[in-house]
């Protein structure tokens, strides 16, 4: 019988403890985004007239859509105003080193040209082409890692698939059917068609087995090798760890790992939630998440014309503004050796600790407690200004330069030797 996994070993990675031989690029991008489109893109949060809250992507589940009218939703959805070179290029500005897209969300729905279900983007739409090759093309000319998120075990379209207790009983479900006849076949065309990808974003794992899940995985690794596959494939077979949503740590965490947030309060687009993150609470979360040694992944939900909402748009242009000049304190560092302080966090490189000022101390002086490195040097990462500082025992007192705090990070680097 299934054994109920706990949230950890359901999550866990690498049992086995050995890191993937192809994990550096995935630990020094730190700045990923998340993209969820699909049917529920149209949909955008109503449903007959009514308005649902939360995750827009889960419309069908908390609307308890039947498969005959979701499917219906397909004959109009023709997504005009998409643009890959656009959305690639937004990332690109960004700071983003790595997307990750809704191949096939719970709904079911393939957004690339599926051969396997005729439930996608190009066989059961007005649009007719598959957005997914312009998407992997435009990324990877900007050098930008590009990967699917598939939903492997919830398919609310599919008698067999996880999930759909509304339409069909879930008892009566046969998974492996599922799995061998859709899951599978639609993940192999995924690792075949769309050249390199970076990531398979996994999610709920179900239906297996731990030894199915193991040969779930060994089958479609053979495909590619070099590809990351995300913690939520499950059993401890994914190559990093992705926490809950919209979950950070509290303590740094070894390994590679990644926290996943919305940028409002949704995956999926919804028109009503205009709940956007401000440029300083992104990069304040990069940060954040960077200290504590992992990647933020942040999501956009795209809408049923195609277009990223402009508030994502402008906010993430903002962020990767900061990272044009800050960007040294974020990619390719480490967790923070100075634990998070009412001022701010800290990142980490050889011989340097990055110093993330996001609450200026009235009097300008700035206190890192048991610090037992002997600090050389204090500047300003922007403009390299030398600052004074004294160390009285292990702890640092910094004296700071004038600056409005409470808006985006303000980055200095603290260079020191033997710690
Ligand atoms: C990224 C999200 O992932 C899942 O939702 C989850 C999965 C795991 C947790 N969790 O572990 O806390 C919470 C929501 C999906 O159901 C959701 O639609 C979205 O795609």
């Amino acid at each position: 019988s299934l054994k109920a996994q706990t949230m950890d070993e359901m999550w866990d990675t690498r049992s086995s403890g050995k890191e993937h031989p192809n994990i550096q690029w995935f630990k020094d991008a730190k700045f990923g985004l998340f993209i969820h489109w699909g049917l529920y893109a149209k949909l955008a949060g109503e449903w007959k007239g009514k308005r649902y809250y939360g995750s827009g992507e889960w419309i069908m589940n908390q609307a308890r859509i039947p498969v005959a009218e979701y499917k219906a939703v397909a004959q109009t959805f023709n997504p005009v105003k998409f643009n890959a070179d656009e959305w690639a290029q937004l990332a690109s500005d960004a700071g983003i080193k790595y997307m990750v897209i809704t191949a096939k969300h719970h709904e079911g729905f393939a957004m690339y040209n599926s051969k396997v279900s005729d439930f996608n983007i190009v066989a059961a739409t007005p649009y007719k082409k598959d957005p997914m090759k312009a998407l992997a093309a435009a990324t990877t000319k900007r050098g930008i890692q590009f990967g699917f998120y598939y939903s492997q075990f919830q398919d609310w379209y599919e008698p067999n698939g996880g999930r759909n207790t509304w339409d069909f009983e879930e008892g009566k479900k046969d998974y492996e059917k599922y799995y061998k006849e859709k899951a599978v076949p639609q993940l192999k065309e995924l690792m075949t068609n769309y050249g390199p990808l970076g990531i398979v974003w996994f999610d709920t794992p179900g239906g297996m087995t731990k030894e199915q899940t193991q040969a779930f995985v060994d089958d479609l690794r053979k495909l590619q090798p070099k590809s990351l596959f995300s913690s939520r494939v499950g059993q401890g077979l994914g190559d990093y760890k992705d926490f809950g949503d919209s979950e950070v740590p509290s303590t740094p965490i070894k390994g590679a790992w990644e926290s996943i947030y919305t940028h409002n309060d949704s995956w999926g687009y919804i028109k009503h939630d205009m709940n956007f993150k401000t440029p300083a609470e992104i990069i304040r979360l990069l940060a954040n998440v960077a200290s504590k040694g992992g990647n933020l992944m942040l999501n956009v939900g795209p809408d049923g014309e195609g277009r990223i909402p402009e508030y994502s748009a402008k906010f993430l242009r903002e962020t990767g503004k900061w990272l044009d000049k800050n960007g040294e304190s974020i990619y390719g560092s480490t967790y923070g050796l100075v634990p998070a302080q009412p001022w701010g966090v800290s990142t980490s490189k050889p011989g340097k600790q990055y110093l993330h000022v996001v609450n200026r101390p009235e009097n300008g002086r700035l206190l890192v407690p048991g610090f037992n490195g002997t600090v050389s040097k204090v500047y300003s990462l922007i403009g390299k200004e030398a600052l004074e500082f004294k160390t009285e025992g292990n702890d640092v007192w910094i004296t700071l330069p004038e600056f409005e705090s409470g808006s985006a990070n303000t980055v200095f680097v603290m260079e020191y030797s033997g710690k």
